[in-house]
């Protein structure tokens, strides 16, 4: 064993980017260990783990040559000299402390969703990556995917006309639920950074702000309507319906554009209830985004995870519907297998080599959002996640 976790020797020439995991975290062979597996420039060489046998059995299951164990096992692999690169795969309230870490210890860093609790942190996140020249990414990866830039791309076109509203639904029926989180999950603690909204909501946000190009200024919030977890009621929301007011934006066809700002809503779900007598019939999940425009609509079935398989259903007033998929980018970039994680991979090793990425989010898209998802709180009479105790040092 001790053989085993032995890092290999560093070899300078060598561009690959040797990737270290905070966590012992689901999420990590799907975000990030599987798509390493097709890029040629990316190593995940180590985990962190607090608890030591369960960090082996994770290394050894995903074949991962390294292992940081115990209270320091966080620092221990942001500190160490061989790791280029940092995925913060932890509850959403720790994302904020160990980025600046990673980030203060001179490592890229790939932030799960949401990047932080709130907007000044990711903003002061972004200021010290930028002033450092470092990579700072937030994994919401279905946006990377180019199924939704296709969708942006035929609202921009204006063939349709401009956006009058959009309605974005990403819910899981209760009896799913379990398969999905633990009974004690991160998800349902305050102090974690909690809540549907953050965890489930910001991808219908983002994907709505990014199909109608407001994705750089903060949606007005109109109403927000909270269903209580059993765990914190007052704190943690199961589920979240929002109203929004978009900005108009200036990318829309002029000739069809009007003044009247479009409207937006989120619903989101961690656990919905069945329907009829006594909640017996179970709901489908949901997972789709219908954009109202004046001439016609446009339907995405799977904006979560278009690389599984999603369609976009354009269905103007006069005229034929069609059906569309996009698994690469119209100027060719991409693979039909890749899925939204990879294309993510993909564009955050390209902004580490300064190579142009297909997309990539200005931090004014990620501290919008946040602001957003404060405003949701707040609407909806709960308390936004709280900010991170965690003090950056000072000069680093
Ligand atoms: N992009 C995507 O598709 C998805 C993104 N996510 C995001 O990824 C992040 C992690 O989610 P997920 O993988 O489901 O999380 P897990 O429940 O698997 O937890 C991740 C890790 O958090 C660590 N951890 C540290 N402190 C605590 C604590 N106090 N309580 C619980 N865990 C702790 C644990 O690390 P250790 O191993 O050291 O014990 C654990 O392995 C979240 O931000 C979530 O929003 C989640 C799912 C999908
Ligand atoms: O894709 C997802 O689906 C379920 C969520 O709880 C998870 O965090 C999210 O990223």
């Amino acid at each position: 064993m001790r053989l085993r976790n032995r890092p290999p020797p560093l070899d300078l020439s060598n561009p690959v980017l040797r990737f270290g995991i905070l966590g012992a975290a689901r999420v990590a062979p799907n975000a990030l260990i599987t798509p390493a597996k097709t890029h040629p420039d990316v190593v995940v060489a180590a985990v962190a783990c607090r608890d030591k046998d369960r960090g082996a059995q994770y290394a050894q299951k995903y074949k991962i040559p390294r292992t940081f164990s115990g209270p320091n096992a966080y620092q221990k692999l942001v500190d160490d000299p061989s790791i280029d690169a940092v995925y913060v795969a932890l509850p959403n309230g720790l994302h904020f402390e160990w980025a600046m870490r990673a980030l203060h210890a001179n490592k890229h860093v790939l932030v799960e969703k949401p990047m932080t609790n709130t907007a000044a942190e990711a903003e002061q996140l972004f200021a010290l990556a930028t002033k450092k020249g470092l990579v700072a990414l937030e994994a919401i990866h279905c946006i990377f995917h180019p199924a939704l830039h296709r969708v942006r791309d035929v609202v921009d076109s204006g063939e349709l006309g401009h956006v009058k509203s959009v309605v974005a639904n990403f819910a899981l029926p209760s009896l799913l639920s379990p398969l999905f989180f633990h009974r004690d999950d991160a998800r349902f603690h305050y102090d974690l950074g909690g809540g549907c909204m953050m965890d489930m909501g910001v991808y219908p946000l983002a994907a709505l702000r990014f199909i109608t190009a407001a994705d750089t200024a903060a949606l007005t919030v109109t109403s927000a309507t909270a269903i209580g977890h059993k765990l914190d009621r007052a704190r943690i929301d199961r589920g979240m319906h929002a109203t929004y007011t978009l900005p108009l934006s200036p990318t829309w066809n002029p000739e069809s554009a009007t003044k009247a700002d479009a409207t937006a809503e989120t619903t989101v779900d961690f656990a919905m209830p069945g329907w009829g007598p006594f909640g017996l019939f179970p709901r489908m999940i949901k997972n789709e985004i219908t954009v109202f425009l004046e001439g016609g609509e446009i339907f995405v079935y799977n904006f979560v995870s278009p690389g599984m398989f999603h369609y976009i259903k354009v269905r103007p007033k006069c005229g034929r519907t069609r059906y569309e998929q996009a698994y690469k980018f119209k100027d060719g970039r991409g693979k039909r297998l890749w899925d939204s994680y990879r294309y993510q991979l993909e564009a955050f090793v390209d902004a580490v080599h300064g190579r142009a990425p297909a997309y990539w989010p200005k931090p004014v898209t990620v501290t919008t959002q946040l602001k957003t998802v404060e405003e949701v709180y707040t609407k909806a009479g709960m308390p936004p996640r709280s900010a991170s105790s965690y003090q950056p040092v000072a000069a680093a």
